[in-house]
């Protein structure tokens, strides 16, 4: 019997829905390991469907289409190496999460999800029924078992894999990105190492589909956790691993190690492939936003720039009577730098014509937030008209500290498609524009250097709307602000103990209130890349009718 086996491990980027193009895409990968010598191609999880599915997967149309698509895969796998593939399964037992193993014309195993993630982003036990262990497969001279995703995060279905016979394991993943999650990834599956003494291969997607980012980073490690091969995160990858048979069982060669940037590169690089993948995947190719000479919007500007190249990001100054000549300048500047095409219209005409027909109706009242919110929407109402007109996206620029306590305008600067931004705190916004400004990769499509002005980072924000105005007026500092969120939004704090760690109570009393009383504004906001562990959407899911405050 052969002592050696060659497999090959496409992290690859699919399409939700795509099925043609999705298969296209694992055809190719199957040429690429066959060209190789390799003995079986492995692709992600439901990789022919695209992930996640959401209720899609639960009609049956849907489902119908995507098995009679695998089985004409199935007919296109001969003369070569296996395919495993993930895609979804219907029988009359009930409807799965599958990994799908063809060869030779034929589907020669499936092997169903057991453990379904109802956690975070994750509703799977609404859309499968949960399979039963499946048993390892043989290709040529090994025994494969294949957990499939979750099935790895809880001990059972690898050991019994392990007892029945498996000499390694493959597990396909759509495992999306979170900050440190590969951390996370990687302790797990050390204990499925440990646990079963078994060689095992990691093989996660990658790509953005809508809020959620998948950032790949695929491994293997070898018996007692040794790690043989390390993909880097973000990057479509076809390569091979090859396993030797020894008197200890079976062990992967020493392969590609790639680097694992820190934190503010993944998120950055996470922010962009989302922004990339949105568009594309839409049917998009360029955006246009409102750059008022503050930092979100740069920041907006400069991840669009590297996502898209800079002469499809369109900037546009709208400037009211409350825009400071540095503002101005500070716009001008960026654009330039970027090399993004910048638009002037200004919004006074149409505000004085606003406020004239409502005159008759505003008699007697004092200028307040209704003023200032009427700037803010005809903006978004010129904006909107540039995209209609001319067929960019609008992109929306709030970061999540102002998210999160409803500091933005419905309807005014939360117009938009896209937010790129939406799950990074003002803090790191700074931090975020500091790791750009001194770091350049070659994925990224704008130039290289300080392309944010120092000015910009510098300058206290403001929104402009009324005479020397300026966030602190109206929110608490943004250290303090970030800091009180982070504890009530991702660490799920009580109040009392966010007190006891220093905060002033009626600060937390009041950032509490802010935050529960946008709930629906969050409702209404577009999408954006998921980084944290509770992002506004699918991680947090709050009512927005909510009477309840803590009272501890
Ligand atoms: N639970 C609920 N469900 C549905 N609708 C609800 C609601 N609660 C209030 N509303 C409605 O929402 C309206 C208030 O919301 P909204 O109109 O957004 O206005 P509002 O939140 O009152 O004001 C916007 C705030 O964003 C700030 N800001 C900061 C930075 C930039 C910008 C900018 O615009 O560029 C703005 C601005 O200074 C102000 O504090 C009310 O008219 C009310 O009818
Ligand atoms: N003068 C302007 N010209 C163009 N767009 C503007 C202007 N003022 C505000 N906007 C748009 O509205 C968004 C919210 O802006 P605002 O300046 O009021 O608050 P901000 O959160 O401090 O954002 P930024 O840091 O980008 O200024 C901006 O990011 C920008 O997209
Ligand atoms: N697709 C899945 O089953 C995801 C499982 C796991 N919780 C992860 O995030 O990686």
């Amino acid at each position: 019997m052969a002592d050696s086996f060659r497999l090959t491990l496409a992290q690859l980027n699919p399409t939700v829905g795509a099925f043609d193009a999705n298969a296209e895409k694992a055809l190719a990968a199957w040429q690429v390991g066959r060209d190789a010598g390799a003995q079986m191609v492995a692709l992600p999880e439901m990789f022919l469907t695209g992930y996640q599915t959401q209720d899609l997967v639960l009609k049956p149309a849907f489902v119908q289409d995507a098995m009679a698509q695998m089985e004409a895969l199935a007919a296109r796998i001969v003369d070569g190496p296996a395919l495993g593939i993930g895609g979804p399964y219907w029988d009359e037992t009930g409807h799965y999460n599958a990994y799908w193993v063809l060869r030779e014309g034929k589907v020669v195993a499936r092997l169903l999800k057991h453990h379904l993630p109802h956690d975070d982003v994750f509703d799977e036990m609404r859309l499968f029924d949960s399979g039963p262990i499946s048993g390892p497969y043989r290709i040529g001279p090994l025994r494969i078992g294949t957990p499939v995703c979750e099935d790895a995060w809880h001990p059972d279905v690898a050991e019994t894999l392990a007892e029945t016979g498996a000499e390694i394991l493959l597990i396909p993943n759509g495992s999306p990105y979170r900050r440190r999650k590969l951390d996370l990834r990687q302790n797990v599956i050390v204990s499925r190492v440990v646990e079963t003494g078994l060689p095992t291969v990691y093989l996660n997607a990658v790509g953005g589909q809508d809020d959620q980012l998948f950032d790949g980073a695929s491994f293997v490690l070898n018996a007692h956790g040794a790690l043989a091969v390390q993909f880097a995160p973000f990057e479509e990858i076809i390569d091979h691993v090859d396993f030797t048979r020894t008197p200890e069982g079976w062990v992967a060669a020493e392969g590609r190690k790639d680097a694992q940037p820190g934190d503010y590169e993944q998120d950055y690089r996470a922010m962009v492939m989302g922004l990339h993948d949105y568009l594309a995947k839409s049917g998009f190719s360029k955006v246009l936003l409102g750059l008022s000479g503050g930092i979100d919007s740069a920041l907006v500007a400069t991840i669009a720039a590297d996502a898209l190249g800079a002469e499809n990001v369109r900037c546009v100054m709208l400037p009211s009577e409350y825009t400071s000549q540095g503002s101005l300048d500070d716009a001008a500047d960026l654009a330039g730098r970027l090399g993004c095409p910048l638009d002037t219209v200004s919004i006074e005409g149409a505000r004085d014509a606003v406020e004239g027909a409502l005159a008759h109706l505003m008699v007697g009242t004092k200028p307040d937030v209704t003023e200032e919110n009427v700037q803010s929407r005809l903006r978004g109402l010129m904006l909107m008209a540039i995209s209609n007109k001319f067929g960019g996206m609008l992109l929306t620029t709030g970061n999540k500290s102002e998210v999160a306590v409803g500091y933005c305008t419905i309807y005014g600067d939360m117009a938009g498609g896209y937010n790129p931004i939406k799950d990074l705190y003002k803090t790191r916004v700074f931090e975020t524009c500091r790791w750009r400004n001194a770091n350049h990769r070659p994925w990224m499509k704008a130039p290289a250097g300080e392309v944010i002005p120092v000015t910009i980072i510098d300058k206290p924000p403001s929104a402009e709307l009324r005479p020397d105005q300026k966030d602190q007026d109206s929110l608490p500092p943004y250290e303090v602000l970030d800091a009180i969120l982070e504890r009530l939004v991702e660490e799920d704090q009580s109040v009392a103990e966010i007190v006891a760690a220093g905060y002033d109570r009626a600060t937390v009393k009041r950032v509490e209130h802010l935050l529960y009383i946008s709930e629906w504004k969050r409702f209404q906001s577009a999408p954006g890349p998921r980084l944290t562990t509770r992002a506004f959407w699918l991680d947090r899911r709050y009512p927005m009718v909510n009477r309840w405050r803590d009272g501890s």
